[in-house]
């Protein structure tokens, strides 16, 4: 009934070749001086002519560099032709909401990480059948599978705590509502970890259906740090480490709260505070879904 293979448009990029991978860690490294660089970005200040000069010498010395070392290194495809965040993804919605106003509920659940959405996510499962579908865990079970050419690139951005380019995350959701779907009929589901990004927010709701609801945990970092580092003792997940969770922190308040704000603009998100046991958090996630009808 629906498409289930990604598309060859959406692949089309990562079907160049296995060199692509080095491309994106690029365009990862990239991700993460963008967003460190904003902190330092100001306007206007204390820069006169000379302090123009300096910078906008070795700028046009870099630039000529690069167009010299491009010149000599055709082989690489350039970063934009091949860049899937640059890529804005077409289509009608799988469930418009017309056509399923009430059938498909989709709640996205976000919170910063170890914030205890997946914890939480499991007492909805068992006291009200939801579908709960964790992005993270579908990368993970995507990474893990055998002859899988997205194995190395999720890896690599889950380690650094970055953002997987949208339309493999977004196509293992819709792929997975999809067969839920088939398999049960309408639904509640809680989409968990998601989106983390803008452009995920928007393509999602293109392409898939749109979101009822955002349930966020708000958790004090130093609470979510220690959440992380105990169950890195026994979980394996290789973004369980000082290093990695820091990393992810930083991606969580720069990339993942914009979109917290923007469906707060609609009026769209639940607030829960998460430092408390994990019964007494869970005795307001059910309060809140009982107030805005989800159950
Ligand atoms: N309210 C709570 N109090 C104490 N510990 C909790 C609470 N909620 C969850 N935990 C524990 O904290 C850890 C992280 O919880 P969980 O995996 O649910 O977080 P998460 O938000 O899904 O994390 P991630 O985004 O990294 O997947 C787990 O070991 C869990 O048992
Ligand atoms: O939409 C998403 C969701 C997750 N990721 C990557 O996965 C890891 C782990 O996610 P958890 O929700 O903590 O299991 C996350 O740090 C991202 O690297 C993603 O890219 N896009």
């Amino acid at each position: 009934m629906f498409n289930r293979g990604i598309s060859t448009r959406t692949i089309r990029w990562v079907s160049v070749n296995r060199s692509c991978l080095n491309t994106f860690k690029l365009r990862a490294t990239q991700q993460q001086k963008e967003t460190t660089s904003r902190f330092y970005s100001t306007s206007g200040g204390s820069g006169g002519k000379t302090n123009h000069f300096i910078p906008l010498t070795l700028l046009g010395i870099g630039a000529i560099g690069l167009t010299y070392y491009n010149m000599n290194n055709n082989s690489k495809p350039p970063l934009a032709a091949i860049d899937p965040t640059n890529a804005s993804i077409q289509g009608s919605p799988l469930f418009p909401s017309d056509k399923y106003p009430e059938s498909i509920n989709i709640v996205f659940v976000l919170g910063g990480p170890g914030s205890g959405k997946g914890t939480q996510c499991a007492k909805l499962v068992d006291d009200f059948k939801f579908i709960h579908l964790s992005a993270g865990d579908l990368l993970r079970k995507e990474q893990n599978t055998p002859g899988s050419e997205f194995g190395d690139l999720i890896a690599h951005f889950i380690k650094e705590g970055l953002i997987v380019p949208q339309e493999i995350t977004i196509n293992l959701l819709k792929n997975a509502i999809a067969e839920s779907y088939e398999k049960n009929g309408g639904r509640n589901f809680l989409i968990d970890g998601f989106p983390r990004k803008m452009d995920q927010a928007l393509s999602f709701e293109k392409i898939v259906s749109e979101g009822k609801l955002v349930l966020y945990f708000e958790c004090p970092e130093e609470v979510m740090l220690q959440r992380l580092l105990n169950r890195g003792k026994t979980s394996g997940r290789a973004d369980d480490n000082l290093e990695s969770i820091k990393k992810r922190f930083t991606t969580f308040i720069q990339t993942s709260m914009p979109v917290v704000e923007y469906f707060a603009d609609q009026n769209k998100v639940v607030k829960v505070n998460c430092n408390e046991p994990v019964d007494a958090v869970y005795k307001h996630v059910v309060q809140q879904f009982k107030e805005k009808k989800i159950i």
